[in-house]
């Protein structure tokens, strides 16, 4: 029996065990999945490597249960990125691994023969051909663009490209050539998007220079996906488009790697394994020798940072196809007396619609209002297990909600700590917009856009056909309405003022995102904010879209204040069903503030949300001038938190946001 190296799918502090292959199974290959005795338990995990080392003296080896699959699954060319990141990002890289793979192999389960028969069989069927249609001739600036891609990329055998475009300037028309240049050096291509549901234009035209692409995401059936993970081992597929799910997608000899939007945190998990595929791409186009491309109007700081710097390169799409401008941007006080809109803001609305053309409002909350609030107390109504006030919705029933742990409540008639029988909906969200320009406008259909919409499930921008759209954060990305002329932004102070070093940032990117949505197709296109504080700095750099100087400026403070792009952080978070025993734990423990390796760390504060889904939750902030100054400091957090019954410890590295 030989001695092989195996990642089991748990959290174990060694990245690889070693085991016995019986004899019978001396012919498999790396990548395959196996499943291993750990402990008292039985893991799947993959078979890395023979262990060459002679003997390890007084350790008896186990041998493996099974070999799950007769092919391997999780191919050695991943190996290598799935390190990178277990090692940056500080996590086990077992669990790293799992995270990339279909569902249905992460179960400690062979692929049952049947499924494995019928796959097989689909393989050996031709891949469709799609009919192609014609590309559009390239206007100028695109024909630019592309030809700076394709010297850098024929110079240097790796190189990080930003394709800085305004909104409508046309970036998927250079993705296309970007791609048809890559299959003709018989490469692959990965493009990442952040969320498939809303950008099927994006896939249909790369399956116009590719019929051989495919889309994978977390909303595919488990069979489905597993399909597609096959057939991409087996070399049917050229180009795998979508988002984070998508990013450890089996491609071999990929030459090509795509991000589109850039600048969309949705590129990093939130929840559970913290690690950000938009920075993972760049690493791995780093390890393959490949160009990686970073598409966006909007760019993050940290990119046009290392433009600057000149470790990136730059391609520009400065106009808008067609020559049209980019809408103007104006700024307007909300109503009096607190009306919503003001009279000239419903004016505008009336005379767009009446033109036959559409009008997108951007409110960033969703549900109808989000607060009831006790008129005798104040009290507002706020979740048992968390600390956030219900919002409440009324479509598709009257119900309060709780954003954090989606946990429901019914609408009560009396104020549940005074009693008191008057309780009033405060403030603003979607359904409750929707209500009231509908009664502004009744003969009108209205589209609303939000986390409670179909559209948010996958189904694709074909049902949005209203006249007036309404929506959250979610109906500024990508979208490529023809007829939108008037774009109007609600309540964008409380947008700038949220508790983040990122949320001027976030503000700019959205902003400038939803004036994108507006009249890419028709002239006289026209984008109001509604603000309380138009004097504000923020406002001069987005009214003449003066990204440069809102960059120079936003970077400058990072730098005073010591923020990325000029420090690495990091959040540490604890979380217990106990408070006491958080602020013991942290009390008594010795966790230096500032060490002289340049690592500072401040805290332990209670988090924005401090108490989630029934656990309270604190933070602490890290920053240190490298990665492994970070490192450190979680390395220590562990040592000092990670053993404390009923505390448990998560980290994030580079975090999008400090929430
Ligand atoms: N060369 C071209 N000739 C004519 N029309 C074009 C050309 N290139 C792109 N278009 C059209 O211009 C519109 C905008 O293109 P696209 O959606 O790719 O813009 P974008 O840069 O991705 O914008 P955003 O960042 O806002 O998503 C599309 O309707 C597209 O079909
Ligand atoms: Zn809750």
């Amino acid at each position: 029996m030989k001695k092989i190296q195996v990642i089991p799918f748990a959290p174990v502090p060694q990245e690889r065990l070693t085991y016995l292959l019986p004899d019978e199974h001396s012919g498999i290959l790396p990548g395959t999945r196996l499943l291993v005795p750990l402990g008292y338990r039985r893991v799947p995990g993959i078979y890395v490597s023979d262990f060459s080392d002679a003997d390890l003296p007084g350790i008896k080896l186990k041998p493996i249960l099974d070999v799950l699959d007769p092919f391997p699954v999780f191919p050695p060319i991943l190996f290598s990125i799935a390190e990178f990141a277990s090692w940056y990002y500080r996590l086990p890289l077992g669990l790293l691994i799992k995270s990339g793979l279909p569902p249905s192999l992460t179960k400690p389960l062979p692929i049952p023969p049947r499924t494995l028969q019928k796959i097989q069989k689909d393989l050996s069927g031709k891949t469709s051909q799609s009919p192609i249609q014609p590309l559009l001739p390239f206007t100028t600036d695109q024909e630019s663009a592309f030809q700076l891609f394709k010297n850098l990329s024929e110079q240097n055998p790796f190189s990080v490209q930003l394709l800085e475009g305004v909104t409508g300037s046309g970036k998927t028309r250079v993705y296309q050539e970007m791609i048809l240049w890559a299959l003709q050096q018989k490469k692959r291509v990965l493009v990442l998007t952040p969320e498939i549901g809303l950008t099927p234009p994006l896939l249909d035209s790369i399956r116009n220079v590719s019929p051989n692409t495919l889309s994978i995401h977390s909303k595919q059936p488990n069979g489905e996906r597993l399909r597609d993970w096959i057939r991409i081992l087996n070399h049917k597929i050229d180009v795998v488009v979508g988002p984070r799910s998508a990013f450890f997608a089996p491609l071999s000899d990929l030459g090509l790697i795509i991000v589109d939007e850039e600048h969309d945190p949705s590129y990093q998990s939130r929840e559970g394994l913290s690690y950000s595929v938009r920075s993972l791409a760049i690493k791995r186009a780093q390890i393959l020798g490949c160009p990686v491309i970073l598409g966006s109007a909007t760019p993050l700081l940290e990119t046009w940072y290392q433009v600057k710097k000149k470790r990136y390169h730059k391609l520009s799409l400065p106009n808008r196809i067609g020559q049209l401008p980019l809408p103007s941007i104006s700024v307007m006080a909300p109503g009096p007396r607190g009306a919503l809109l003001p009279t000239e803001v419903i004016t505008a609305i009336k005379n767009t619609v009446d033109r036959g053309e559409k009008v997108i409002l951007l409110l960033n909350r969703r549900g109808f209002v989000p607060a009831l609030v006790c008129l005798e107390c104040r009290e507002m109504a706020t979740c048992s297990h968390c600390s956030v006030h219900l919002v409440l919705h009324k479509k598709p029933k009257r119900v309060l909600i709780c954003h954090c742990c989606q946990s429901q409540y019914a609408v009560h008639s009396r104020c549940p700590s005074c009693g008191g029988n008057v309780l009033a909906e405060e403030g603003l969200a979607t359904q409750k917009l929707e209500e009231i320009i509908q009664s502004f406008f009744p003969g009108v259909s209205i589209s609303r856009i939000d986390g409670d919409s179909p559209v948010s499930s996958g189904e694709g921008t074909s049902s949005i056909t209203g006249d007036i759209l309404i929506g959250t954060q979610m109906i500024a990305k990508g979208h490529d309405f023809r007829e939108v002329t008037l774009g109007i932004i609600l309540e964008t102070d409380r947008m700038l003022a949220l508790p983040d070093y990122r949320s001027e940032e976030r503000a700019f990117e959205l902003i400038i995102q939803l004036a994108g949505r507006v009249g890419r197709h028709l002239p006289g296109g026209r984008v109001i904010l509604m603000t309380q504080n138009p004097n504000d700095q923020i406002f001069k750099e987005i009214l003449s879209y003066d990204t440069e100087h809102f960059f120079e400026r936003t970077n400058n403070e990072r730098l005073e204040l010591s923020y990325p792009p000029h420090r690495k952080i990091a959040l540490v978070s604890l979380w217990s069903r106990s408070e006491t025993l958080i602020l013991e734990a942290t009390g008594k423990a010795r966790f230096e503030k500032t060490s002289s390796n340049g690592v500072v760390i401040q805290g332990p504060a209670a988090a924005p949300v401090s108490k989630a889904k029934g656990e309270f939750h604190y933070q602490f902030l890290i920053r240190a001038t490298s990665i492994e100054g970070i490192h450190q400091a979680i390395d220590r957090a562990v040592v000092l938190f990670g053993g404390i019954k009923g505390l448990t410890i998560h980290w994030s590295i580079d975090p999008p946001d400090l929430f």
